[in-house]
């Protein structure tokens, strides 16, 4: 009868979630072992453990079909089946499954073992894109030198992945498909649980373009004082130009763009560098900052396992990652730190996912996840806005800034506004062209061009040279070679600010309309009251449905651009004055060339 099925599903289905927690920490490690020393017998090791551990994975789910958890009393119960009732990519028979980790495997050591030559040594063909080719591209102003970068890039990390990415694509939509779903773009969205998601995307940019339609053509117009006319008056401006391989952050052209240059510019990057900063220290200042709000400190075997700086003697995956092993104590970070304002960052995101593995590990494994993929990637951001506050850089000693001016305060949001803002159009492209991908729309003899037509209608940027269908560019991007869903850091960039406003009230650091206690001078540093309205919206892990963990913390049920908005108003208004003044033209035509 219904009661007996219901207590023995309970039984079962915490059973099978401790022996689940297992596999997930033997696959950990195995994948640890590949992604920090990339050898051929390491993958080999990973991709066996994970086919052993399908197995498993099929005969549960076999078993988990016995139940009529559908019917169950209990919410938690029936989340849990329901969950457990996914069996993911190893629904693929073994020999497929084995090729899909295969092809995705090949992308991602490629992506990280490609190596190009130096611009003005071109017998020096050692340049690693961290830290080499991430330091040049992010130091120069030489169009020609920043050009020479982007192609070789572009060519030996997306043009050589573009057969092994389109092999994937086929093997994923038929595990897609094993799974009721009818593309891995449906997959990928179930992860939200609305059934709007791609809407409410759409939505928020419509919401967002006014602000960077203007960001966007002040920028422009500052390009083109500084290089010419090879920037446009009123088309997209040429991707190499904006300080970022992706031009997916702009911050590193802010020296020379932002509104008022005569105002002292906090250059944190130096500040570090004359303090003799080393990874170790950023990440203690980092854990210090969450054990202010009274989070939980790094445990020992953070400190022991973590990578925090690019070995030598081998070949590792760079691309920053924090790790859960599922075991209570074993959490680690790989990254390869440098030592400027982008690590700093970098550092306090991977840091917040730890904080987030910590504070839910108390709840069945199968919840120990975000309440969705975005909240994941928010927690680190949201701590980042405080501790990039002029008034915390001052706190720490990295900044000797005066109190704020209306001007000072314009360029603090400017500078916010190159990271944040201009993200947005390029987070929503890549998911928007891998959604087409997988649902066929777009086919492969249209993938790079369909790509570029995206990013310049979205993003409002064009290639520096004329692409063709040899090429693959949109690989050249991490998440695309090593097959991570993006839509996660276009919902963190909105409900980043949300975080960050509730924060901040909590903290009694915002007050509306109270020009003492602005929300831009916000920092939460040290507030418990803070610290515990996070901790527990993170305790939930999945636990519940991400509008229930969003309540909890925001009192809203719903991701909105209003915290954005409300964070960069002043910014918008200035942007738009300036424009006026400057009579540019807001938006952009299309390409003066047809360069693919
Ligand atoms: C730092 C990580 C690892 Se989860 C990352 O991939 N991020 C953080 C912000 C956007 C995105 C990127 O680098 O493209
Ligand atoms: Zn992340």
């Amino acid at each position: 009868d219904l009661e007996a099925s219901e207590h023995e599903g309970r039984d079962y289905i915490f059973q099978l979630d401790r022996v689940m927690g297992a596999m997930k920490n033997r696959a950990g490690i195995a994948e640890w072992a590949y992604t920090s020393n990339i050898t051929k017998e390491n993958e080999d090791n990973w991709i066996q453990v994970r086919l052993d551990l399908s197995k498993q994975e099929k005969q549960s789910w076999e078993e988990t079909k016995m139940y009529k958890w559908q019917d169950f009393q209990d919410f938690t119960l029936r989340r849990m089946f329901k969950k457990y009732s996914l069996l993911g990519a190893s629904a693929l028979s073994d020999e497929k499954y084995g090729k899909l980790m295969r092809y995705v495997s090949g992308m991602e050591s490629n992506y990280a073992t490609s190596k190009i030559c130096s611009y003005k040594d071109q017998s020096k063909c050692d340049l690693a894109l961290e830290p080499d080719i991430t330091q040049e591209f992010s130091m120069s102003q030489d169009p020609e030198e920043l050009k020479h970068y982007w192609v070789e890039w572009h060519k030996a990390a997306g043009a050589k992945a573009r057969h092994n990415f389109t092999e994937y694509v086929n093997l994923y939509n038929e595990a897609a498909k094993l799974n009721d779903f009818q593309n891995v773009a449906d997959w990928w969205q179930s992860e939200y649980e609305v059934s709007d998601f791609e809407q409410q995307l759409a939505k928020l940019w419509e919401d967002v373009k006014p602000l960077y339609q203007q960001l966007h053509a002040y920028v422009r117009k500052k390009l083109r004082d500084k290089y010419g006319d090879v920037v446009s008056a009123r088309g997209p401006i040429p991707a190499h130009l904006l300080g970022n391989m992706w031009a997916q952050s702009w911050s590193n052209i802010e020296s020379f763009t932002r509104p008022y240059p005569d105002k002292k510019e906090i250059d944190i990057t130096q500040a570090m560098r004359d303090q003799n900063y080393t990874a170790l220290k950023m990440f203690q200042m980092s854990d210090e900052f969450f054990r202010s709000l009274n989070l939980t400190a790094m445990p020992e075997k953070f400190w022991q396992n973590s990578i925090i700086e690019k070995p030598t003697d081998r070949d590792i995956v760079c691309h920053a990652s924090a790790w859960d092993f599922f075991d209570g104590e074993d959490f680690r970070i790989k990254q390869c730190t440098t030592i400027d304002k982008e690590f700093f960052e970098t550092t306090h995101h991977e840091m917040g996912h730890i904080q987030y593995f910590l504070q839910y590990k108390h709840q069945p494994f199968i919840f120990r996840d975000g309440a969705n993929p975005g909240f994941h990637e928010a927690v680190g951001d949201t701590i980042a806005l405080s501790v990039s506050s002029p008034k915390h850089l001052r706190r720490v000693g990295l900044s000797t800034g005066n109190a704020e001016d209306e001007q000072t305060e314009i360029n603090q949001l400017y500078k916010m506004g190159i990271d944040k803002i201009v993200f947005l159009p390029f987070a929503y492209t890549l998911d928007l062209f891998r959604y087409g991908v997988f649902r066929g729309t777009t086919p492969p003899e249209d993938y790079n061009c369909h790509y570029w037509r995206l990013r310049e209608m979205l993003q409002g940027v064009e290639p520096p040279v004329n692409r063709t269908e040899d090429d693959f560019d949109a690989a050249a991007k991490y998440h695309i070679a090593a097959n991570v869903e993006y839509a996660r850091y276009y919902v963190s960039f909105i409900i980043q600010f949300q975080f960050h406003r509730a924060l901040c009230q909590f903290a009694g650091e915002y007050i509306p309309e109270d020009l003492n206690k602005k929300l831009v001078d916000c920092d939460i540093y040290q507030s418990v009251a803070a610290g515990n309205a996070l901790a527990n919206m993170l305790k939930m892990g999945s636990s519940k449905p991400w509008p229930d963990a969003m309540e909890v913390l925001t009192g809203q049920r719903a991701m909105k651009a209003d915290g954005l908005l409300e964070y960069f108003r002043p910014l918008h208004e200035w942007l738009t004055a300036e424009n006026q003044r400057t009579g540019e033209f807001i938006g952009w035509e299309s390409s003066r060339t047809q360069y693919c």
